[in-house]
């Protein structure tokens, strides 16, 4: 593969996926992830580990090097067979399970990183800010808690509004007096992982090497795919480039019809909640090329307070939000008009958190 000037890669421990590109130049790198800082104490928390997404997502943080233990949660009871069925597997990563928010604390104490893909999924016909009504109230639920019981943890947001479920959070923690900007991710990985797969099998390259950045947010055409900073440097017809977008933003909704009502993509989202959460547990650990596209707190667009862009991981989470890059004109089109979408859909999070419905 061709890297230009200041890019570097590693790939992941357990798929072989290339991570974390666009890193400054380092020479002896790919030494240096040989020997690695030894693997430091991880406790690592799934809130909703009973569903779709959580049970595959759980089965990958079981074989990962980077984890020492793993707390789940869920309200379902199915939980503890979860867990029970994970401990069995003859990897080092102990086990436990919680269920129902009495049981919230135990789980959370303790924790450096808290995976949150609690809530329902969108069903044909649905948009994702259809289920704002019921994820709202749990995501502000479980961060409440995490602000109780574990308020230095960095916290990795699935549950859907994304473009909303993280300003709720921020404001959530706020409140609570411990938000650290650099905690809080909206996780985007699974845009960036299907614009890698769809431009492979587009333009027949390796799948391993190809990196598009995605920016913007997670719903429709907020989910921007930056196709012009493609690594490998390719080249893309107006028809081709269209049709790549469309597909890329779709492609939630594709996996949704295709499930005709049983759900949302589960083991895809699985997969690129491990990645991300493979490169954030790197990062903390001390290695330093491990970039991500993620939601977060940015002022790389104004007027718009959060933001999907290339992130650099670092020992406290997010250790610098990456500008866009030069974008070509299609992008910048696409780029002005998801803005006003994208930002009604954090106010509106931000405007729940303030005042949440009263409790009956
Ligand atoms: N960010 C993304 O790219 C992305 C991708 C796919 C799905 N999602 C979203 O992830 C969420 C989960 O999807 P899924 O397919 O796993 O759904 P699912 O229904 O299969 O699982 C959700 C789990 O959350 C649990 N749950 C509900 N309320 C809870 C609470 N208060 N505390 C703890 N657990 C609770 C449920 O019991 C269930 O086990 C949805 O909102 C979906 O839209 C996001
Ligand atoms: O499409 C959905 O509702 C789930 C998720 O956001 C996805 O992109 O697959």
């Amino acid at each position: 593969m061709q890297l230009s000037a200041g890019q570097t890669t590693r790939a992941s421990a357990f798929t072989g996926q290339r991570v974390g590109v666009h890193a400054v130049a380092r020479p002896g790198a790919a030494k240096a992830r040989r020997t690695m800082p030894a693997v430091e104490a991880k406790r690592v928390a799934v809130l909703g580990a009973a569903g779709g997404i959580g049970q595959p997502l759980s089965l990958l943080l079981k074989m990962n090097k980077c984890v020492t233990e793993l707390a789940l949660f869920d309200v379902a009871p199915l939980v503890k067979g979860v867990a029970a069925d994970l401990s069995h597997c003859n990897t080092p990563v102990q086990v436990s399970a919680h269920v129902g928010d009495a049981e919230l604390e135990a789980c959370l104490k303790g924790c450096e990183l808290v995976v949150i893909p609690a809530g329902v999924p969108r069903k044909p016909g649905m948009t994702r800010d259809d289920l704002f009504n019921i994820n709202a109230g749990i995501v502000m639920n479980l961060v409440t808690a995490c602000a109780k019981y574990c308020p230095n943890a960095i916290l990795e947001i699935i549950s859907n509004p994304v473009n909303s479920t993280v300003p709720i959070a921020s404001e959530v923690l706020k409140a609570a007096g411990c938000y650290d900007p650099r905690k809080l991710l909206g996780v985007t990985t699974l845009d960036v992982v299907r614009a890698n797969t769809f431009v492979a099998q587009a333009k027949g390259l390796d799948l391993k090497e190809v990196d598009v950045p995605v920016i913007g947010g997670h719903a429709g055409i907020t989910i921007l795919p930056l196709l012009s900073q493609t690594v490998p440097s390719v080249t893309f017809s107006d028809a081709e480039r269209k049709a790549l977008t469309s597909r890329i933003q779709d492609a939630g909704t594709e996996v949704v019809e295709a499930k005709a009502g049983a759900g949302s993509a589960t083991l895809s989202m699985a997969y690129a909640a491990a990645r991300m959460a493979e490169s954030t547990l790197l990062g903390m650990q001390g290695e330093p090329n491990m970039f991500e596209c993620a939601f977060v707190q940015s002022d790389v667009v104004p007027g718009s307070p959060f933001f999907a862009s290339r992130v650099q991981l670092g020992p406290e989470g997010v250790a610098k939000v990456n500008g866009l890059g030069q974008l070509n004109e299609f992008e910048k089109a696409a780029m002005e008009a998801m803005l006003p979408e994208l930002k009604a859909q954090i106010e509106k999070g931000i405007a729940f958190a303030k005042n949440p419905p009263k409790k009956e």
